[in-house]
C-alpha cells in the first residue's frame, strides 16, 4: 500500500491486532487476564511477586531449587554503583521521580559491559539486574527529597519488605506486605499496552534492552497510562470530601476532564485486576484510617458508573491503596515501574526472538507537492 492512498485510519491504533504474544492474554469479553496461561487472580491469591517475575520471564513457575537461585541472584544485584549513586544525588529535588528512574535506567545501560549483547541469557541477565535495582534507585529518590540518608538494601529480606525498610527504615505488617505484593503482581503485565509497545517498538531496531525499559518508563509516566495512579490522588485531594463528588463531578464532566483512573481501551466492562486490588484497599481501610478519604473514593466510584458507566481501571484502588501505606504521590508511578520491568523485558525477548521492524504507515493530508521557491 502506497503513503498516496486513502486507507482506513486507526486512530491510535485501536482496535489494531499488530503481533502475537505468548506472554499475557487480555480477554475483555470474559473480563479475564492470563500471564502464560495462568488467570491473574489465582496468581495474586498463591504467589509472591517473585514467583511471578520468574513465570513471566521463564513460561513456567519456578520449583523450589529454581526459586531459591532466582531469589538469590535478585538479592546480590540491589546494591547500586557509587557513581550512580552521585548521578541521583545529583539530579534536581523538584524534578519528577519517574525522570530519575529514566535517567537511572539509561545510566546502569551505558556502565554496562554487555549491553550490546542481545543474546537471551545476556538479556535475562540484565532484566534480573533492573529488577534489583529499581527499588534502590526509588527508595533513595524519595529519601534524598527529605534530606534523608539512603539505606542500603538488605538482602536477607524478601523484595518487598526490602524495598519498604529502604523507604521507611521498618518494615510494615504483613497485612500491608501483602496487599504491596498484590499490587505488584497485578502491574506486572498486560500485553501491548502503550509503554510495553513502546519498548517493543525500540526493540524492533535492534536496540538494546535499557534503551527500550528508558523509553517505556517515558510512555508509562503520562498520565493516560501508568501516571493515572497518581492522577487519582490529586483527583481524590482536589474534591477534598465525600459530599462535593457530585457538584466536582458536574463540572469536571461539563469542561470533558478525563476522571483520572476511570475507563480503559481494552476492558469496557471494568478491569479484570480491580477487584482483587479492591479487595486488599478493603482490608487495609477496615480500621477506618482512610477516613472520608475512602467515603469520596466510594462516591467518586459510583457516580462515574451511575452517569457514565465507565469503571475504574487498576490505578484507581492502587493510587489510595499507595497513599495509605505512606508513600508520596509521586513515587507511585515509580513504583508501577518496579513491576512492569518484568513485563516490558520479557516483551523485548518476544520481540527480539521473532523480530520485525516496526514501522506502521500514515495517509499524508499536508500541502500537495510544489517547488521550492527561489530562495535570496
Ligand atoms: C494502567 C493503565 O494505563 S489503565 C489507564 C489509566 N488511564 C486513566 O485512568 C486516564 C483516564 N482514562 C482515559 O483517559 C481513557 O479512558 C483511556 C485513555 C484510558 C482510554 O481511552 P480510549 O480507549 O481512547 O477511550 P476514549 O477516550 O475514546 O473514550 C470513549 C468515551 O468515554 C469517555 N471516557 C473514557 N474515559 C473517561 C474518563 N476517564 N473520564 C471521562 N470520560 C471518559 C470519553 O470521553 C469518550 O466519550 P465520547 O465518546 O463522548 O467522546
Ligand atoms: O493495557 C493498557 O492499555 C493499560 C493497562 O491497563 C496497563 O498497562 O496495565
Amino acid at each position: 500500500m502506497s503513503e498516496q492512498t486513502e486507507p482506513t485510519i486507526h486512530r491510535g491504533l485501536a482496535g489494531v491486532v499488530v503481533d502475537t504474544t505468548s506472554v499475557s492474554m487480555v480477554n475483555p469479553e470474559t473480563n479475564s487476564l492470563t500471564y502464560r496461561g495462568y488467570p491473574v487472580q489465582q496468581l495474586a491469591a498463591a504467589c509472591t511477586f517473585e514467583e511471578v517475575a520468574y513465570l513471566i520471564w521463564h513460561g513456567e513457575l519456578p520449583d523450589p531449587g529454581q526459586l531459591e537461585a532466582f531469589t538469590a541472584d535478585e538479592r546480590s544485584r540491589r546494591a547500586i554503583s557509587p557513581e550512580l549513586q552521585q548521578v541521583l544525588l545529583a539530579m534536581p529535588t523538584d524534578c519528577h521521580p519517574m525522570d530519575v528512574l529514566r535517567t537511572a535506567v539509561s545510566w546502569i545501560g551505558a556502565a554496562d559491559p554487555t549491553e550490546e549483547d542481545a543474546s537471551p541469557e545476556a538479556n535475562l541477565a540484565k532484566s534480573v539486574d533492573l529488577l534489583a535495582k529499581l527499588p534502590t534507585v526509588v527508595a533513595l529518590d524519595q529519601r534524598r527529597r527529605q534530606g534523608r540518608e539512603p539505606i542500603a538494601p538488605d538482602p536477607e529480606l524478601a523484595y518487598t519488605p526490602n524495598f519498604f525498610r529502604m523507604c521507611f527504615g521498618e518494615v510494615p505488617g504483613d497485612d500491608v506486605l501483602r496487599a504491596f505484593d498484590v499490587s505488584l503482581i497485578l502491574y506486572a503485565e498486560h500485553s501491548f499496552n502503550a509503554s510495553t509497545f513502546t519498548a517493543r517498538v525500540v526493540t524492533s531496531t535492534l536496540s538494546d534492552l535499557h534503551s527500550a525499559v528508558t523509553a517505556a518508563i517515558g510512555a508509562l509516566k503520562g498520565p493516560l497510562h501508568g501516571g493515572a495512579n497518581e492522577a487519582v490522588m490529586h483527583t481524590l485531594d482536589e474534591i477534598g470530601t465525600a459530599d462535593r463528588v457530585s457538584g466536582w463531578l458536574d463540572e469536571a464532566l461539563a469542561t470533558k476532564r478525563k476522571i483520572m483512573g476511570f475507563g480503559h481501551r481494552v476492558y469496557k466492562n471494568g478491569d479484570s485486576r480491580v477487584p482483587t486490588m479492591q479487595a486488599e484497599l478493603d482490608k487495609i481501610t477496615a480500621d477506618g484510617r482512610a477516613g472520608d478519604l475512602r467515603a469520596t473514593y466510594d462516591a467518586l466510584g459510583a457516580e462515574m458508573l451511575a452517569r457514565k458507566s465507565i469503571h475504574p481501571n487498576l490505578d484507581y484502588p492502587s493510587g489510595l491503596v499507595y497513599h495509605l501505606m505512606g508513600f508520596e504521590t509521586a513515587v507511585f508511578t515509580p513504583i508501577f515501574v518496579m513491576s512492569r520491568i518484568t513485563g516490558w523485558t520479557a516483551h523485548v525477548m518476544e520481540q527480539l526472538a521473532g523480530n520485525a521492524l516496526i514501522r506502521p504507515l500514515s495517509s499524508y493530508v499536508g500541502p500537495a507537492e510544489r517547488a521550492v521557491p527561489p530562495r535570496s
